[in-house]
């Protein structure tokens, strides 16, 4: 079946008892390497749960790769990968057989499903450690024999949900750097989970932020950068009454933060006219700070809700 979107979602809802964890998620998204990025307990794998059916929807209809899960359910997961955030290996297991068995799951004669198994043990840089019990592995090789077995099979779309999860800066690039090479080198569509605006941001062309079970942003990486608001934080030493009355006359809205610096909302294209009004009235800054990008705001905001619902 040919398709346009990977995925493309309308009106899901999931209800766990009387909490609502998705609701009415609408979303179609292209091929390529997306970003699912929130806050623990956002809802991202709960949302890819129902796309792969291990939960059940409540409302809302699914397409993944151009069919309707509801239809095509079964034959559609042989072309998808996943790897949960929780352990999935079998305890027991040595690893390359343990990948084998998971291409021979998705329908792969035993042979083939070998081969490739080395092949993706290989692709994930596992060395002599494939022949040795899983339950014995490191974090980081746990991480990597997960993204093996979601890759037998060699899918056109693969979910891992937080797949950087335990491990240090150095595991993390690693992580990253073979999740890049994922989409890059063979074309398979990548989904990745992280509650890590630095996982995402550094290895996906397409955003897409999700906080209390509600879609609040999605977009391409280089959008979401290049969007700012027309904000800047000003720090001045003196003179932030007068500045503030100045900033007032001009029109534009300025108000005091925590810190004592002063938000301005200047609604330009530069902070140019900002820092002539300031030369121009002898008020000199210790430092203008622009807005950061809608990216790292959105997330920020995110967090934010996150934080107040907690409280
Ligand atoms: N099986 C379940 N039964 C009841 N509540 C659940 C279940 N699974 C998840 N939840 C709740 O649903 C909400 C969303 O959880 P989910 O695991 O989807 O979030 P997440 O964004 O993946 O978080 P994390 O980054 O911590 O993995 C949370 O409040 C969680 O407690």
């Amino acid at each position: 079946m040919s398709y346009t979107n990977v995925i493309e979602a309308r009106g899901l809802l999931k209800r766990y008892g009387p909490q609502t964890v998705l609701n009415k998620v609408d979303l179609t998204l292209p091929p390529g390497a997306i970003g699912l990025l929130g806050p623990n307990g956002a809802g991202k794998s709960t949302f890819i749960k129902c796309l792969l059916q291990l939960e059940q929807k409540d409302a809302g209809s699914v397409s993944l790769l151009g069919a309707d899960i509801d239809q095509f359910g079964r034959e559609t997961r042989r072309r998808i990968g996943y790897a949960p955030e929780q352990d999935c290996h079998i305890p027991g297991m040595v690893g390359c057989e343990y990948v084998t068995y998971c291409g021979e799951l998705s329908g792969m004669p035993f042979e083939a499903a070998r081969q490739r198994a080395h092949e993706m043990l290989d692709f994930v840089g596992m060395g002599q450690e494939r022949y040795r019990k899983v339950d014995t592995y490191s974090t980081g090789m746990k991480q990597r024999i997960k993204i093996a077995q979601a890759l037998v099979h060699d899918p056109d779309l693969v979910f891992l949900d937080e797949p950087t999860n335990g491990l240090d800066p150095k595991g993390q690039a690693l992580i990253l750097e073979l999740i890049e090479r994922i989409w890059k080198e063979s074309g398979i569509s990548v989904v990745l989970s992280s509650h890590l605006l630095h996982d995402v941001d550094r290895i996906c062309d397409r955003i897409v932020i999700i906080a209390q079970g509600q879609i609040v942003a999605h977009d391409t990486l280089a959008a979401l950068k290049s969007r700012r608001r027309p904000e800047a934080e000003v720090v001045v030493a003196d003179q932030k009454e007068r500045l503030m009355n100045l900033l007032a006359e001009k029109g534009w809205p300025a108000r005091m933060l925590n810190n004592g610096n002063l938000k301005v909302e200047h609604g330009e294209a530069s902070l140019n006219p900002l820092i002539s009004l300031m030369r121009e009235s002898g008020i000199v800054p210790l430092e203008i700070k622009e807005s950061p990008n809608a990216l790292n705001e959105l997330f920020l905001q995110a967090l934010e809700t996150k934080r107040e619902v907690a409280l």
